[in-house]
């Protein structure tokens, strides 16, 4: 069956970690624009140099990179049943993906900007894999290790609070637009809250009107 959808939010709003919820319940593949991003940047390829100049400044990559760049992504997607997450961030971004492809659903994370900001200071990454920790809601078995794999962690460069700032500055400027979008579309789907734990069970329950959840082993 195809399934596709986007997840919306504010910097630290907790995308990663509804996705990664999402994942373990539905089963869906899951393409986080900035976490493939860092990938690129890790591994000091063309497109990370580029993203770089911009993303360690807090300013969103350009439209045409990004339309190129996500479009790439989505084809090494085998499945037809995807939840995007990061992508897209402007009008420009969504109107190229719904040129290409209409969505099913779309999840907007309402989360107060003062949660934001505190999660940001104990935000914790696992680059390759994407995998983020909290000192304060999730953190490591081992401190500074991956649970998975025991490699480090670290913490983003754009975490650091005077480029927190910028981005959610970028984000009332560009990406709440496209909230509106989707609503015009008739296929937005809001959650307010201040921890994740109060918003996944409304985001699976929406969910699980398009997919059947993932058997708990096999019988
Ligand atoms: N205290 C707290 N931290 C959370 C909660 N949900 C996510 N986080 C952490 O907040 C940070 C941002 O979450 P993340 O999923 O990376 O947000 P994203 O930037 O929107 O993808 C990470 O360090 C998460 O571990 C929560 O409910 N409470
Ligand atoms: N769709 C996009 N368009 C433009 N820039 C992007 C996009 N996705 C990611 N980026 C860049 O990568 C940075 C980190 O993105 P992401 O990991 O999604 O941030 P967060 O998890 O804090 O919301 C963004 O601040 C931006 O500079």
């Amino acid at each position: 069956m195809a399934f596709r959808a986007v997840i919306l939010g504010a910097p630290a709003s907790g995308k990663g970690t509804i996705s990664s919820r999402i994942v373990k319940a539905f089963g869906l593949e899951h393409l986080a624009s900035g976490d493939k991003l860092r990938v690129n940047i890790a591994q000091n390829t063309p497109i990370g140099k580029e993203a770089k100049t911009y993303i360690e400044k807090g300013l969103l990559v350009p439209d045409d990179f990004m339309v190129k760049f996500i479009a790439n992504e989505l084809k090494q997607i085998r499945s037809s049943t995807w939840l995007l997450d990061g992508f897209p961030r402007t009008i420009g971004q969504a109107k190229a993906l719904w040129e290409v492809q209409k969505l099913d659903v779309v999840l907007n994370l309402v989360v107060p900007f003062d949660v934001i900001i505190d999660r940001v200071k104990g935000r914790w990454v696992h680059l390759p894999s994407g995998r983020v920790y909290n000192n304060n809601f999730n953190a490591p078995v081992v401190p500074g290790k991956d649970d998975v794999t025991g490699e480090d962690l670290v913490q983003r460069e754009d975490d650091n609070p005077t480029v927190v700032l910028k981005r959610l500055e970028q984000y009332e400027k560009l990406t709440r637009p496209v909230v509106e979008f989707y609503k015009d579309k008739g296929i937005l789907n809001e959650f307010e809250g201040r921890t994740s734990d109060e918003i996944w069970p409304k985001v699976k329950s929406i969910i699980s009107n398009f997919l059947p959840g993932q058997k708990i082993g096999k019988l």
